[in-house]
């Protein structure tokens, strides 16, 4: 099959590079030219293991890059991968992806075969006919409202994890197709067909808005998965429990079910956060006030300033240096956004701390944020000479720390993340243990 994806960041790229390993002809579209010349050269633009390999497989071969929409009408399907940020309000920003489905739109007003137009963004559902309105819009009067029979609109949210986005794409929990029309369903059937054939997963067949509304529903869910263990956790620490014993117990309890009961610093990224904030302000724009999403957002802001707490405990954080070590909102990835580091960094400076920071692969990305931070090259070199550190990123090479401790001039560590092993002359603690 011809297949398009507009827009080729964390999603975008990863889509397009595993729809061409399954064996279809892919046309990654993004108006940013880097982007672009990076996808043809064989290159990934952003960090995400098995990527790289997936892209160089495949480009100037079965995956294309263009900025240009031109060919859009050659393809079946054309997948929707646009970013869709939060604004002040918590609400979401659909207009790079309304700009992108009217461009796509008018790209297709020239062809003249059945076409399907999916959003792979997160949507919320009130928001999700301002897309279908841009790309009415893009198709003009021929097309627009001929009620899906040359061109359909359809959702397909998407639930990868970054850090692990490939295998996710490639063995998905579930596949949830959101379309009315039944030859748009059909197309959607083809695009995975041949990864159904390597993995079976269940596929939920609905309308768009219902689709998108799982969507939200499976993020805010887990998202509050991990407010209610940080809850728990915070309480286990006044207790003297360590949580992760609990979260261990409790875990084996089917209806629990262990995933996603890492207590620490909580949630960031460019989901959990703006997911449930876009939730709740389009829930509280129709009147209904949703609490247990709004507590969990509020357990989540806590978290950075207790491990900031926590530290002011055992170092007088006017005037100390401070290792802060992990800048990506989780291991395996370059992306910043939203990170808990932020927070952290920011309550640091706020009393007065200098701070040192490291990340194996997200420095650059942090750089935008913090331009004037210190950051070193290698967590030992943020650890010698520091007064404290605090952990901020699961990274598996923060696992394997050890001797590197005692070149810190007072060994002081908060662990956010529950990855340092406690040893002999380090003064150690937990989050929630
Ligand atoms: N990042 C994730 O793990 C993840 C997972 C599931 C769903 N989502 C959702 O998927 C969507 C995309 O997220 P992302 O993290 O990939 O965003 P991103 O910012 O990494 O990528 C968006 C890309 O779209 C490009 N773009 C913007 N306007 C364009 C246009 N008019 N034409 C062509 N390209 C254009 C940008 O240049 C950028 O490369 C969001 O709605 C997000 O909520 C993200
Ligand atoms: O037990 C846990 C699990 C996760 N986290 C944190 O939660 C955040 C999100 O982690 P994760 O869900 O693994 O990564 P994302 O890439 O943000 O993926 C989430 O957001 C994506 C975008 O919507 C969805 O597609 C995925 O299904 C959903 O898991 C990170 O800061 C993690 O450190 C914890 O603190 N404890």
């Amino acid at each position: 099959m011809r297949i398009n994806v507009v827009g080729s960041g964390y999603v975008g790229t990863t889509l397009a590079a595993s729809l061409a390993d399954l064996g279809h002809e892919v046309t990654a579209i993004d108006i940013d030219e880097e982007i672009v010349a990076a996808l043809n050269d064989g290159r990934a633009p952003i960090h995400e293991p098995e990527l790289d390999d997936l892209v160089a497989e495949h480009a100037g071969d079965r995956l294309r890059a263009t900025t240009s929409y031109d060919d859009v009408p050659e393809a079946d399907v054309t997948f929707l991968a646009i970013q869709t940020p939060s604004r002040e309000d918590g609400s979401i920003d659909t207009g790079a992806l309304c700009a992108a489905a009217e461009m796509t739109g008018e790209a297709l007003a020239e062809g003249s075969d059945r076409h399907l137009v999916v959003v792979k963004s997160t949507v919320a559902p009130p928001s999700l006919p301002e897309v279908a309105d841009a790309l009415e819009k893009g198709l003009g009067e021929a097309l627009a409202g001929d009620g899906g029979n040359r061109v359909a609109f359809g959702a397909n949210p998407e639930f990868l994890r970054e850090g692990t986005a490939v295998s996710d794409f490639r063995e998905p929990d579930k596949l949830v197709f959101g379309t009315t029309v039944e030859w748009a369903a059909e197309l959607l059937d083809d695009v995975y067909a041949p990864l159904l054939a390597e993995h079976d997963a269940p596929i939920v067949r609905t309308d768009p808005a219902t689709a998108m509304m799982i969507k939200y529903a499976n993020n805010a869910f887990l998202a509050a998965k991990v407010s209610l263990i940080n809850d728990l956790g915070n309480v286990c620490k006044e207790f003297g429990v360590d949580t992760y014993e609990v979260a261990e117990a409790i875990g084996l309890d089917d209806r629990i079910g262990e995933r996603f009961l890492r207590s620490g610093l909580g949630w960031g990224g460019s989901c959990f956060p703006k997911d449930t904030n876009a939730l709740i302000t389009a829930a509280e724009a129709t009147g209904y006030v949703p609490a247990i999403l709004n507590a969990a957002v509020e357990v989540n802001d806590r978290q950075p300033e207790r491990l900031v707490d926590l530290l002011q405990d055992e170092v007088d954080l006017a005037g100390a240096r401070i290792a802060v070590l992990g800048l990506a909102f989780k291991p395996g990835t370059d992306d910043v956004r939203n990170s808990r580091a932020i927070p952290v960094i920011e309550a640091l400076q706020k009393r007065g701390a200098a701070v040192v920071a490291y990340d194996p692969v997200a420095t650059e990305n942090m750089r935008e944020h913090f331009p004037d931070l210190e950051y070193a090259d290698s967590a030992t070199d943020a650890l010698t000479g520091a007064d404290g550190a605090a952990v901020v990123t699961d990274w598996d090479e923060f696992a394997a720390l050890d001797s590197e401790f005692d070149a810190m001039a007072d060994p002081v560590v908060v662990d956010g993340r529950r990855v340092i092993e406690r040893r002999e002359g380090l003064t150690y603690e937990g989050l929630t243990w």
